[in-house]
């Protein structure tokens, strides 16, 4: 099954649009995990393993695990999930672009190094950038769209032949980049407005939506101007508002309780 079968059924089977993040920062970690050579494999697995029932993807952002030299926890975290919990896609968050000679590499460190489902990838190079993800048409290709912080409109909102430059990224993916069907944008929940604007343009094309929880987002304006027709069509991105919503012994338990509580807001307004 491909990235986009598998996201569509888990969004039907498990009724979430929940994407849980995975960002480790062992600072944050409880005081369990003190002298655990191991304690961001160990960690992470806690969370994935109490919150996969709420979850229609897990994404780990790359640097939280490459800063720490802990890129082989990164690899077995992401053979856990797919061993575990079979189904859930994971999307590695390492928003990659460069010349296409370079960017092969990062399709096959993203795709064959970690065996992951889709990746986030920066378009600003062009297309010939993101074409090795994009020859990938069994693996989705997350492309930064129009992003939640506080910066996203310095160069994403200068206006081109009438319209800001993250509306023309929106419609290039949409009419000429997906042609395998397996482009999804990122839209922060941050900007309800540019949300619903992209949504406009770009039809049924996934949106993964970061920006609830530790960055303030509002869930209802996130799915009420962004879902699709048929109440789907987002995964909306929680990380640090999930991981250290307790840092107790109940660590895993008060961070499934925050990701349940995430998905039974987004339903409520689906
Ligand atoms: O591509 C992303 O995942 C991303 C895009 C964006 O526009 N904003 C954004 O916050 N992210 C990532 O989403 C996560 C947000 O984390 P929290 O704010 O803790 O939920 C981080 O891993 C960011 O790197």
């Amino acid at each position: 099954m491909n990235f986009m079968q598998a996201l569509r059924t888990r969004w039907q089977q498990a009724d979430t649009l929940v994407c849980v993040g995975l960002d480790p920062e062992p600072a944050r970690f409880p005081a369990q995990f003190a002298n655990d050579p191991d304690a961001v494999f160990n960690f992470c697995r806690a969370i994935v393993d109490a919150t996969a029932g709420y979850a229609c993807s897990f994404k780990p952002q790359i640097a939280h695990f490459a800063a720490l030299g802990a890129e082989g926890a990164l690899t077995r975290l992401i053979a856990h999930i797919h061993a575990a919990h079979p189904g859930i896609p994971v999307i590695l968050d390492s928003k990659r672009g460069d010349i296409g000679s370079t960017a092969q590499h990062y399709a096959a460190e993203a795709f064959d190094r970690y065996a992951a489902d889709a990746v986030t990838a920066n378009p600003y190079l062009g297309r010939d950038s993101v074409q090795p993800f994009l020859d990938r048409a069994d693996r989705g290709v997350v492309i930064l769209c129009r992003t939640s912080n506080p910066g996203a409109g310095d160069l994403q909102d200068l206006v081109i032949d009438g319209r800001p430059l993250y509306q023309h990224v929106a419609e290039k993916v949409a009419r000429e980049w997906n042609g395998h069907g397996n482009c999804a944008l990122v839209v922060g929940a941050t900007w309800p407005a540019q949300l619903k604007e992209v949504r406009a343009i770009v039809g049924d094309v996934p949106f993964l939506v970061p920006g609830v929880g530790a960055q303030g987002g509002d869930v209802e304006a996130v799915v009420t101007n962004a879902k699709t027709a048929d109440g789907t069509g987002l995964m909306v991105s929680s990380s640090r508002a999930i991981l250290y919503a307790g840092n107790g012994q109940d660590f895993a338990a008060a961070a499934a309780d925050a990701a349940r509580a995430l998905r039974d807001e987004i339903n409520r307004y689906r």
